[in-house]
């Protein structure tokens, strides 16, 4: 079975979650697989591998493949947070979700100038929180390699929004 198989059988679809209408994608059996973890990692790592000087991950669920992905990489992980949770001096950016609203943050400084950075969560919905991520990355100074993510919830149209910082977007499983 292909790793994109193995990812889709392990997925838990959750019907109505948060909200009524909502089928939530629930990636933790894969983290309860730490033979499906490590490949997915790898499968990140392969795409990147030498293309980026800089991972930044997004609250919460794009930390979990994100850290150990810039670890492999060899490259800095920098956080971005939801408002209110770094306890640095931040900027930040506010967003729609599939499922309300939000903003995020990140370190003043956690970007040099001119740094080649991927943004990377679990899951693209609507775009907009990748997009979002992508305006505090050039705010401060630094350029959009490109975008990874585990799954793609494509009917969202999520990539049409991130075209304008970048056409280069990973996602392993689509739906
Ligand atoms: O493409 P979008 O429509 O912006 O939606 C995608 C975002 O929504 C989910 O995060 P959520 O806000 O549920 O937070 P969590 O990762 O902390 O659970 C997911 O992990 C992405 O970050
Ligand atoms: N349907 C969904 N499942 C999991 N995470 C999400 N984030 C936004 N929409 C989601």
């Amino acid at each position: 079975m292909s790793l994109q198989e193995r990812i889709d059988q392990t997925i838990r679809n959750v019907p109505d979650f948060p909200k009524p209408g909502i089928q939530f994608k629930d990636i933790t059996p894969i983290l309860e697989d730490p033979k499906l973890s490590e490949e997915v990692v790898a499968a990140f790592a392969q795409f990147w591998k030498g293309k980026v000087d800089a991972i930044a991950g997004v609250e919460s669920r794009g930390f979990l493949f994100g850290f150990p992905l810039a670890m492999q990489l060899n490259v800095p992980f920098i956080l971005i947070r939801k408002k209110g949770k770094l306890p640095y001096q931040t900027v930040s950016y506010k967003y729609d979700l599939e499922y309300g609203s939000a903003e995020i943050e990140m370190h003043v400084g956690a970007v040099k100038d001119g740094m080649n950075v991927l943004i990377h969560d679990d899951l693209l919905a609507t775009g907009g929180t990748a997009g979002a991520a992508a305006e505090l990355i050039k705010k401060e100074g630094g350029k959009v390699a490109g975008f990874s993510f585990l799954v793609e919830l494509e009917f969202l149209k999520g990539a049409d929004k991130l075209s304008s910082y970048s056409d280069v977007v990973q996602r392993i499983v689509s739906y």
